[in-house]
Protein backbone atom coordinates (compact mmCIF):
# COMPACT_ATOMS: atom_id res chain seq x y z
CA UNK A 1 0.00 0.00 0.00
CA UNK A 2 1.25 3.37 -1.11
CA UNK A 3 2.40 5.55 1.97
CA UNK A 4 0.39 8.79 2.57
CA UNK A 5 -2.66 7.18 0.24
CA UNK A 6 -4.75 9.05 2.39
CA UNK A 7 -3.16 12.24 2.87
CA UNK A 8 -2.85 13.57 -0.84
CA UNK A 9 -1.57 17.25 -0.62
CA UNK A 10 -4.23 19.95 -0.67
CA UNK A 11 -3.57 21.08 -4.05
CA UNK A 12 -4.69 17.56 -5.47
CA UNK A 13 -7.75 17.45 -3.78
CA UNK A 14 -9.26 21.14 -3.11
CA UNK A 15 -9.00 22.58 -6.46
CA UNK A 16 -12.21 23.52 -8.72
CA UNK A 17 -10.82 22.06 -11.67
CA UNK A 18 -10.34 18.32 -13.50
CA UNK A 19 -8.06 17.70 -16.21
CA UNK A 20 -9.29 14.76 -18.05
CA UNK A 21 -6.02 14.15 -20.86
CA UNK A 22 -6.98 12.40 -24.32
CA UNK A 23 -10.71 13.33 -23.80
CA UNK A 24 -11.28 13.35 -27.13
CA UNK A 25 -10.49 10.79 -29.75
CA UNK A 26 -8.22 11.67 -32.55
CA UNK A 27 -11.07 11.17 -34.93
CA UNK A 28 -12.92 13.63 -33.20
CA UNK A 29 -9.61 16.05 -33.36
CA UNK A 30 -9.59 15.85 -36.74
CA UNK A 31 -13.22 16.45 -37.16
CA UNK A 32 -13.32 19.78 -35.23
CA UNK A 33 -10.12 20.62 -36.39
CA UNK A 34 -11.33 20.61 -40.12
CA UNK A 35 -14.63 22.22 -38.93
CA UNK A 36 -12.51 24.82 -37.14
CA UNK A 37 -11.29 26.30 -40.61
CA UNK A 38 -14.30 27.31 -42.09
CA UNK A 39 -15.39 29.49 -38.50
CA UNK A 40 -15.87 33.15 -39.11
CA UNK A 41 -12.92 34.18 -36.78
CA UNK A 42 -12.06 37.80 -35.85
CA UNK A 43 -9.76 39.70 -33.91
CA UNK A 44 -12.06 42.37 -32.09
CA UNK A 45 -10.88 45.69 -30.79
CA UNK A 46 -11.26 46.20 -26.85
CA UNK A 47 -10.86 49.72 -25.09
CA UNK A 48 -8.10 49.01 -22.24
CA UNK A 49 -8.08 52.28 -19.71
CA UNK A 50 -9.58 54.34 -22.96
CA UNK A 51 -7.28 53.04 -25.75
CA UNK A 52 -8.01 50.46 -28.39
CA UNK A 53 -5.99 47.39 -28.72
CA UNK A 54 -7.05 44.46 -31.03
CA UNK A 55 -7.05 41.24 -28.83
CA UNK A 56 -3.81 38.51 -29.06
CA UNK A 57 -5.69 35.88 -30.64
CA UNK A 58 -9.02 35.58 -32.91
CA UNK A 59 -12.47 33.97 -31.30
CA UNK A 60 -16.19 33.23 -32.84
CA UNK A 61 -18.72 32.83 -30.55
CA UNK A 62 -21.82 29.72 -31.63
CA UNK A 63 -24.31 29.38 -28.69
CA UNK A 64 -28.75 28.90 -28.97
CA UNK A 65 -30.95 31.59 -29.57
CA UNK A 66 -31.06 34.33 -27.24
CA UNK A 67 -27.40 33.58 -25.80
CA UNK A 68 -25.45 36.56 -26.63
CA UNK A 69 -22.24 37.38 -25.25
CA UNK A 70 -20.99 41.14 -23.83
CA UNK A 71 -17.21 40.71 -23.67
CA UNK A 72 -15.35 43.71 -22.04
CA UNK A 73 -18.20 45.91 -23.32
CA UNK A 74 -18.36 43.73 -27.35
CA UNK A 75 -21.70 42.23 -27.56
CA UNK A 76 -21.45 39.11 -29.32
CA UNK A 77 -24.06 38.03 -31.58
CA UNK A 78 -24.64 34.16 -31.36
CA UNK A 79 -23.96 32.40 -34.11
CA UNK A 80 -25.74 28.82 -34.88
CA UNK A 81 -24.29 25.36 -34.17
CA UNK A 82 -21.56 24.08 -36.42
CA UNK A 83 -22.39 20.32 -36.81
CA UNK A 84 -19.43 19.02 -34.70
CA UNK A 85 -19.01 21.09 -32.22
CA UNK A 86 -23.08 20.85 -31.47
CA UNK A 87 -22.63 17.25 -30.94
CA UNK A 88 -19.50 17.66 -28.77
CA UNK A 89 -21.97 20.33 -26.61
CA UNK A 90 -24.18 17.29 -26.21
CA UNK A 91 -21.69 14.85 -25.35
CA UNK A 92 -20.89 17.19 -22.65
CA UNK A 93 -23.80 17.76 -21.18
CA UNK A 94 -24.92 14.02 -21.32
CA UNK A 95 -21.83 12.86 -19.77
CA UNK A 96 -21.10 15.43 -16.94
CA UNK A 97 -25.06 15.94 -16.00
CA UNK A 98 -24.43 19.95 -17.59
CA UNK A 99 -26.54 22.60 -19.31
CA UNK A 100 -23.93 24.53 -21.69
CA UNK A 101 -25.22 26.35 -24.52
CA UNK A 102 -22.60 28.37 -26.34
CA UNK A 103 -18.92 27.90 -26.91
CA UNK A 104 -16.15 30.32 -27.16
CA UNK A 105 -13.82 29.28 -29.74
CA UNK A 106 -10.30 30.63 -29.40
CA UNK A 107 -7.49 30.55 -32.11
CA UNK A 108 -4.24 31.05 -31.06
CA UNK A 109 -1.81 31.29 -34.47
CA UNK A 110 1.26 30.33 -32.71
CA UNK A 111 2.63 31.06 -29.51
CA UNK A 112 2.58 34.70 -29.85
CA UNK A 113 -0.89 34.78 -29.35
CA UNK A 114 -2.63 35.06 -25.67
CA UNK A 115 -4.76 35.13 -23.21
CA UNK A 116 -4.33 37.37 -20.08
CA UNK A 117 -5.11 36.92 -16.35
CA UNK A 118 -9.34 36.87 -16.00
CA UNK A 119 -11.99 35.19 -14.41
CA UNK A 120 -14.92 33.96 -16.30
CA UNK A 121 -17.68 35.73 -14.31
CA UNK A 122 -19.87 37.95 -17.18
CA UNK A 123 -23.45 38.30 -15.36
CA UNK A 124 -24.97 36.43 -18.43
CA UNK A 125 -23.32 33.14 -17.21
CA UNK A 126 -24.97 30.77 -15.13
CA UNK A 127 -24.55 31.55 -11.44
CA UNK A 128 -22.15 28.06 -10.23
CA UNK A 129 -21.95 26.95 -13.85
CA UNK A 130 -19.16 24.56 -14.93
CA UNK A 131 -16.90 26.16 -17.95
CA UNK A 132 -15.51 22.81 -20.52
CA UNK A 133 -12.05 23.83 -22.11
CA UNK A 134 -11.29 21.47 -24.77
CA UNK A 135 -8.05 22.17 -26.62
CA UNK A 136 -6.56 20.78 -29.93
CA UNK A 137 -3.27 21.46 -31.68
CA UNK A 138 -0.26 23.35 -30.14
CA UNK A 139 0.28 21.96 -26.35
CA UNK A 140 0.01 25.54 -24.12
CA UNK A 141 0.55 26.00 -20.50
CA UNK A 142 -2.46 27.24 -18.82
CA UNK A 143 -1.61 29.30 -15.16
CA UNK A 144 -4.07 29.55 -13.00
CA UNK A 145 -3.38 31.74 -9.49
CA UNK A 146 -5.98 32.05 -6.36
CA UNK A 147 -7.29 35.52 -6.08
CA UNK A 148 -6.61 35.82 -2.32
CA UNK A 149 -3.40 33.95 -1.75
CA UNK A 150 -1.60 34.14 -4.46
CA UNK A 151 -1.20 30.09 -5.06
CA UNK A 152 -0.12 29.25 -8.64
CA UNK A 153 -0.68 26.45 -10.88
CA UNK A 154 0.40 25.24 -14.08
CA UNK A 155 -1.33 22.87 -16.39
CA UNK A 156 -0.30 22.23 -19.71
CA UNK A 157 -3.25 21.49 -22.29
CA UNK A 158 -2.43 19.41 -24.80
CA UNK A 159 -4.57 18.07 -27.88
CA UNK A 160 -7.80 16.43 -26.87
CA UNK A 161 -7.25 17.46 -23.24
CA UNK A 162 -10.54 18.85 -21.28
CA UNK A 163 -10.20 20.97 -18.49
CA UNK A 164 -13.21 21.33 -16.44
CA UNK A 165 -13.28 24.37 -14.10
CA UNK A 166 -15.99 23.39 -11.64
CA UNK A 167 -17.68 26.62 -9.35
CA UNK A 168 -16.04 28.25 -7.35
CA UNK A 169 -13.22 28.59 -9.59
CA UNK A 170 -14.03 31.81 -11.33
CA UNK A 171 -15.21 33.42 -8.19
CA UNK A 172 -11.92 32.75 -6.30
CA UNK A 173 -9.19 32.28 -8.98
CA UNK A 174 -8.28 33.90 -12.35
CA UNK A 175 -6.19 31.89 -15.46
CA UNK A 176 -4.55 33.12 -18.26
CA UNK A 177 -2.57 31.70 -21.67
CA UNK A 178 0.47 32.88 -21.42
CA UNK A 179 3.01 33.72 -24.77
CA UNK A 180 5.46 30.95 -25.65
CA UNK A 181 8.02 32.72 -27.72
CA UNK A 182 9.43 29.20 -29.50
CA UNK A 183 5.76 27.50 -30.23
CA UNK A 184 5.11 28.08 -33.78
CA UNK A 185 1.67 25.58 -33.99
CA UNK A 186 -2.06 27.18 -34.09
CA UNK A 187 -4.10 26.17 -30.95
CA UNK A 188 -7.48 26.25 -30.52
CA UNK A 189 -9.89 25.90 -27.69
CA UNK A 190 -13.36 25.32 -26.93
CA UNK A 191 -14.95 27.28 -23.85
CA UNK A 192 -18.33 25.85 -23.37
CA UNK A 193 -20.24 27.78 -21.23
CA UNK A 194 -23.97 28.20 -19.44
CA UNK A 195 -25.36 31.61 -20.46
CA UNK A 196 -28.84 32.63 -19.08
CA UNK A 197 -30.77 32.81 -22.55
CA UNK A 198 -31.96 36.52 -23.54
CA UNK A 199 -29.93 38.04 -20.69
CA UNK A 200 -29.64 40.72 -23.07
CA UNK A 201 -32.79 41.18 -24.60
CA UNK A 202 -35.61 40.84 -21.44
O1 LIG B 1 -7.32 29.08 -24.37
C1 LIG B 1 -7.52 28.70 -23.23
O2 LIG B 1 -7.13 27.61 -22.81
C2 LIG B 1 -8.24 29.60 -22.26
C3 LIG B 1 -9.41 30.32 -22.84
C4 LIG B 1 -10.14 31.12 -21.80
O3 LIG B 1 -9.73 31.24 -20.68
C5 LIG B 1 -11.40 31.77 -22.16
O4 LIG B 1 -11.83 31.69 -23.31
O5 LIG B 1 -11.99 32.40 -21.28
FE1 LIG C 1 -11.26 32.04 -19.39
Amino acid sequence: MPLFEDAPSQSQTDVPWQLLSGYLSSKQQQLLWQEAAHFPFSRPELTVFGKQHAIPRTQAWFADAGCDYLYSGLMIRALPWPHYLARLCQQLNQEFQLQLNGVLVNHYANGQEKMGWHSDDEPELMPQSTIASVSLGAARDFDIRHKQSGEKHRIALAAGDLLLMRWPMQRDWQHALPSRAKITDARLNFTFRQIVPFYHQP
